[in-house]
Parts: C-alpha cells; sequence; structure tokens
C-alpha cells in the first residue's frame, strides 16, 4: 500500500530530542562527550574520569576523582542472593541474556529503585556501573564451571575486571586498548539502545527497567552484537589469503557484512581510527602469528568493502578483534560494550527525567479499513 503522508521508516533522520552528553557530527567525522573529542579523552584520560565527565558535564579535579572512585569501589561486591541465582543460570544462555537477567534482579533487590530523585539516580548508575563488570565476569567464571573472584577494592575499574575474570592483570598496554573501548563505547546519542532506556525512562519508569530494556536492544547484531558477529566473521574468513575472495563473494551474494555501515556516519566512524590503532598496538604486544592474521585479514577485507561498496567499518569492526586478542570469549564481547555504555544510558535516563516528555509517535495505520462484525 502507498504511503499518503511521509513516514521516517526506523525514525531515520528524525530528531527526537535534545541532548548536552554527547555531539556525533557526520559531516567531519567527529564526535564529542561534554564537549570534549573522544581522541583526546581516549588518550589522555582514564575511563573512570570519561564516567565521571558524562555523568556531571565536567572532567574530574583530583579530589572529585577521588571521591567518585570511593563510592565506586563501595558499591563493588555483588549479593550472594544473586551469585546463588546465576549459578544456576543456564549455561548455554548467551551472556547477554544472563546480564539481562542480572541486571533485572539487582533492580527487585535495590529498596531505592523507585527513588528517581537525581542524587537517587545517580546512586544507582554507580551502583550499576560498579556491579555489571562483577556480573560479566560471574558469568563466564559460572559457565567454565569456575568459581567466580571477588572484586578487590585496591584495583582500578579496568584492572579489576581483568583479575575477576582471569585472576590475574594483564601488562599495561593491554588495559590501555581496553581502556580506549571503554571510552569510545560509552556514548553515541540517540543510538538503538539509549533511545529504549530514554523512551522506558520517559513513561517514568524506574532505571534498573530502563537498563535492562537497553541490554535488550544493544544484544542485536544491527547494533551491539555485531562486534560478536565481527570476530566470528573473522574466523569464517581464516586467512589474509582468502578476505579478498571472501569479501567479493559475501557482497555478490547480498550478505549484510558484519561491522560495517552506521546510521549516521556515511563517510566513516569517528571512532574507527583510534580504535584502529589501539588493536594494532594489542597485535604488537602479542605479537602471534594468529594476531597478525586478524590484523591483515581485517585490513583487506577493510579495503575490499571500501573499495566495492564505499561502505565503513564501524566501531565493533576493530574492537572485536581487539577484545578476542585480550583473551575475552567471543559471547563477552557485547557484555563488555554494556560494562561502558551503562554510562551513556545513566546519563540519558537523567536528562531525559530531567525535562520528561512521554515518548510516543504516532504510527501510520496500513491495515484494512473499518468494518462491522458480521457473524454467520
Ligand atoms: C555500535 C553500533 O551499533 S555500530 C552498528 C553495528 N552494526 C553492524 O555492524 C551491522 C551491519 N550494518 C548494518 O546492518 C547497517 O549498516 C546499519 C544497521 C548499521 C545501518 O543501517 P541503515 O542506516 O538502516 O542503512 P541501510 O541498511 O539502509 O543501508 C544502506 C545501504 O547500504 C547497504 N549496507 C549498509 N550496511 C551494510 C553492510 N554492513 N553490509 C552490506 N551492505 C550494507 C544496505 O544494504 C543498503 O543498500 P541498498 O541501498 O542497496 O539497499
Ligand atoms: O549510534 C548508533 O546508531 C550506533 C553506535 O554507533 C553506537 O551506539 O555506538
Amino acid at each position: 500500500m502507498s504511503n499518503m503522508v511521509n513516514v521516517s521508516y526506523g525514525l531515520a533522520g528524525v530528531l527526537a530530542d535534545d541532548t548536552a552528553i554527547s555531539k556525533v557530527m557526520p559531516e567531519i567525522n567527529s564526535l564529542t562527550y561534554r564537549g570534549y573529542k573522544v581522541q583526546d579523552l581516549a588518550a589522555q584520560c582514564r575511563f573512570e574520569e570519561v564516567a565521571y565527565l558524562i555523568w556531571n558535564g565536567e572532567l574530574p579535579n583530583a579530589a572529585q576523582f577521588e571521591a567518585f572512585n570511593t563510592v565506586e569501589k563501595k558499591e563493588r561486591g555483588i549479593s550472594g542472593d544473586l551469585l546463588t541465582v546465576m549459578e544456576k543460570f543456564n549455561k548455554k544462555a548467551h551472556p547477554m541474556d544472563t546480564l539481562r537477567t542480572a541486571l533485572s534482579f539487582l533492580g527487585q533487590e535495590d529498596e531505592t529503585t523507585e527513588d528517581s530523585s537525581p542524587e537517587g539516580l545517580m546512586e544507582k548508575s554507580i551502583r550499576m556501573y560498579a556491579r555489571i563488570p562483577e556480573i560479566v565476569a560471574a558469568d563466564f567464571r559460572f559457565r567454565n564451571g569456575k568459581e567466580p573472584i571477588a572484586p578487590k577494592k585496591d584495583l582500578a575499574f579496568s584492572e579489576n575486571f581483568f583479575h575477576m575474570c582471569f585472576g590475574k592483570i594483564p601488562a599495561s598496554e593491554v588495559i590501555k586498548c581496553f581502556e580506549i573501548s571503554m571510552t569510545l563505547y560509552a556514548e553515541h546519542s540517540f543510538n538503538a539502545s539509549t533511545f529504549t532506556a530514554r523512551t522506558i525512562a520517559s513513561s517514568t519508569s524506574d532505571i534498573y527497567s530502563a537498563v535492562t530494556g537497553a541490554i535488550g536492544s544493544l544484544k542485536g547484531p544491527l547494533h551491539g552484537g555485531a562486534n560478536e558477529a565481527v570476530m566470528h566473521m573473522l574466523k569464517e574468513v581464516g586467512s589474509p589469503e582468502a578476505a579478498k575472495a571472501w569479501m567479493l563473494d559475501a557482497l555478490a551474494t547480498k550478505k549484510k557484512i558484519m561491522g560495517f555501515g552506521h546510521r549516521v556516519y556515511r563517510s566513516g566512524d569517528s571512532r574507527v581510527p583510534t580504535m584502529t590503532e589501539a588493536f594494532k598496538k594489542m597485535v604488537d604486544v602479542i605479537g602471534t602469528a594468529e594476531a597478525k592474521n586478524y590484523w591483515e585479514m581485517s585490513r583487506i577485507l577493510d579495503d575490499t568493502m571500501v573499495a566495492e561498496k564505499g561502505i565503513y567499518p564501524n566501531l565493533d569492526f576493530p574492537a572485536g578483534p581487539a577484545y578476542y586478542l585480550m583473551g575475552f570469549e567471543i559471547p563477552m564481547f557485547t557484555p563488555i560494550f554494556v560494562m561502558s555504555r551503562i554510562t551513556g544510558w545513566a546519563a540519558h535516563v537523567m536528562e531525559q527525567l530531567a525535562n520528561n516528555k512521554l515518548i510516543r509517535p504516532l504510527s501510520n495505520y496500513v491495515g484494512v479499513g473499518q468494518r462491522q462484525i458480521n457473524r454467520v
């Protein structure tokens, strides 16, 4: 049926609200958080400083940074009840499903869930930011038949995550690469999962419900799930020698190539050069033939896609193999994205509620016309 009205499918091009958190500038392939270029933040800041910036609008001074980290460290430690439930999770479930369920569990456990005052929202945001890494790490260990490792309060955010997953902390170059990915993944305006969080918040529901819904949205391979799909693709391609032919065949058979394309950026994702450089550093630190293979393969896939279709890689393309080389299992990649994006989601819930208007667009009805019930 033809449309007599102008429908913006997928809300493409629609300005849905104001935001002061981040600015995506596709015309100059740039991205700022609270006015700071994401490349500068990735080079110069710890992820904790970026989280503070996203929530408070300014980078912290030394005293503010220490106070923020003290609160986060105090919030570490998920309950015995949650660990008991997690131990019973289906070991075959995707870690995004178990994380979604665990996050929802945090919401029913917290007696302040209904407190949506600015202070209440900030407290719960820091609580989720502190506990999500422990959920991701404990889930990884349970599914591998191992006991979880408790968080360590003297470790920084990223070091603590590696400690909880593997019981050891990798080289500083690996931590730096991980931190860069955390900073780049933190916030990206009205992407699907953030808009989901804002939509849920707009009915004046609670922040845990908003984040639970956002996790569900991020899981999809058209969004955050692409970082896992990229790694599956690289494994399927197998070698640099096979990469060009693989891509040409995939394009000839109209396959969607994971880690390429973007709704907003049409000539390159602002975050890709920084993440690609970090991925290359990981390859050099690891130094194995396998690592070099993934690097060379990814270069050929990128060049072929750009040459053939003019479609550029998005952040998931370099982030997926970088996480793989850090030793994470592929289904952990999108949960790791959640560990970072909780900052953006929570900031958007706060912003939405500070000036709330119920999100309720219109639909263009294309079903059957009005009719009478005619029973025989
Ligand atoms: C962190 C993130 O969420 S970043 C996004 C991660 N997602 C992915 O990497 C999944 C792969 N990419 C895609 O599916 C898409 O590029 C999206 C979903 C990201 C954006 O989609 P849209 O803005 O709706 O663009 P759309 O799908 O209309 O693409 C426009 C054209 O480019 C093509 N195209 C876009 N991306 C790709 C791709 N990855 N592989 C092959 N063709 C592609 C489409 O087929 C379409 O071609 P057509 O006009 O001949 O039909
Ligand atoms: O902005 C988008 O649509 C997807 C994206 O890159 C992100 O969420 O980081």
